[in-house]
């Protein structure tokens, strides 16, 4: 019997979710390659003592060896995370769901480097200094000056620009580029593009409360913050709640203190985005731009699963703008859908209106026309998760 609750305009059955374990996929890469070279790059980027360097190794003979052990007896969330992974944990980690076997890795990591214990490691984050050395790159003075440009431009087209903006900034994700090189082309047709639906979700309402789920910091939160600051001065939305993580995860995704250290880093520079980093100062200390940092925002479960009191906060905005591929992944339940399969029909449980703004970066992919796809596919190239291509995608 096809599980239909979730279904809104039109009843889908459920896919078969992604899995690391098929040989050549994207997801197997990530676990055979992508996390033993982030457990390197944590163990050199700070000073860790023995303990935690020995406890950085076990986890990468884990990950190497292939078998999810349980976290230790005094981690905080283990109940919560036996229980998730009642049927899961001793097993390969390329034979569970990849969206809970990748959020599990990064809680272990985290453990691993004593995140959450009582030593000196506690609260420092693992990813800090590769996010900093973003920050503070002059790669951001660069992207923040070119904000001037989009002064010049029709109301309209501005906007625009500054959803472009926000959208694109997701392809600055550290994750991702730990294990490419190179500069990846950046293919600027969009896959599917509902910015229409967008913009007429905020215009044709009375301005009421968005929230946009951030993903990454740095490059792709400075830009997000830059388009919150321009949903508030055009009287677009009365509030923006910005949703980030409680801890580090996924290497760059924004936590409260990257969202503080974005703000300074805006407010500190010259023109039009020192304009916008001082407006959201006050916007903040106001009240209109407020942080939420819930912890099913690192809980490896997909959106449709998500807890009463986060049901009622996207219920009452007039708008959630969702950005990122893991964000995407969690909204679609990570499967493997027919991409043709309506976005509307998939996500059709989420409550409210919902606009997806994603770089894609993995295999979940739903709503794309036919023609477009015979299109892409033809082209030979891994566009699906490149980090290539870009789409928006929404449903009133
Ligand atoms: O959410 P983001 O930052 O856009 O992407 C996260 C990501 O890099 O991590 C996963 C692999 O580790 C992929 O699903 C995805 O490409």
């Amino acid at each position: 019997m096809p599980d239909v609750s979730h279904a809104r305009d039109e009843t889908v059955a459920d896919a078969p979710p992604i899995l690391g374990n098929v040989p050549g996929s994207y997801a197997l890469t990530v676990f055979r390659e992508r996390h033993p070279a982030l457990i390197r790059q944590v163990r050199e980027a700070l000073p860790y003592t023995p303990d935690r360097r020995q406890a950085l190794d076990r986890l990468l003979d884990e990950v190497v060896r292939d078998v999810m052990e349980p976290l230790g007896p005094s981690a905080h969330d283990g109940a919560a995370w036996a229980e998730w992974g009642r049927d899961k944990i001793g097993r390969r980690w390329v034979d569970v769901p990849f969206l809970w076997a990748e959020s599990y890795f990064y809680r272990k990591l985290l453990e691993a480097t004593g995140y959450y214990g009582d030593g000196p490691w506690r609260g420092v984050d693992p990813f800090g200094p590769v996010k900093q050395a973003e920050l503070t790159g002059s790669v951001v003075d660069g992207e923040l000056a070119a904000l001037d440009e989009t002064a010049a431009l029709p109301p309209g087209e501005r906007a625009q620009a500054l959803l472009l903006g926000s959208l694109w900034g997701n392809r600055a994700d550290l994750s991702f580029t730990l294990t490419l090189s190179g500069d990846r082309e950046r293919v600027s047709g969009l896959v599917v593009d509902d910015s229409a639906l967008l913009w007429s979700l905020l215009r044709d309402r009375p301005p009421g409360r968005v929230c946009l789920v951030a993903d990454n910091a740095g490059r792709e939160l400075l830009p997000d913050l830059v388009l919150a600051d321009h949903l508030l001065a055009e009287g677009l939305a009365r509030e923006v709640v910005l949703h980030v993580k409680p801890a580090p995860y996924f290497v760059s995704d924004a936590t409260p203190a990257d969202v503080l250290a974005c703000l300074r880093r805006l407010a500190a520079a010259p023109g039009r985005a020192g304009e916008a980093g001082a407006r959201l100062w006050h916007a903040m200390e106001e009240g209109r731009l407020t942080l939420r940092a819930h912890p099913f925002a690192c809980a490896p479960l997909p959106y449709r699963d998500m807890p009463d009191d986060l049901r009622e906060e996207f219920a009452a905005a007039s708008l959630t703008v969702t950005k990122g591929d893991l964000n995407y992944r969690r909204l679609v339940g990570d499967r493997m859908w027919p991409p043709t399969t309506p976005f509307a029909a998939v996500t059709g449980y989420f409550p409210g209106p919902v606009v997806a703004l994603r770089t894609l970066k993995s295999d979940a992919l739903v709503g794309v026309p036919e023609r477009t796809l015979a299109g892409l596919d033809a082209t030979g190239r891994p566009w699906r998760t490149a980090g290539t291509h870009a789409m928006i995608q929404g449903r009133p």
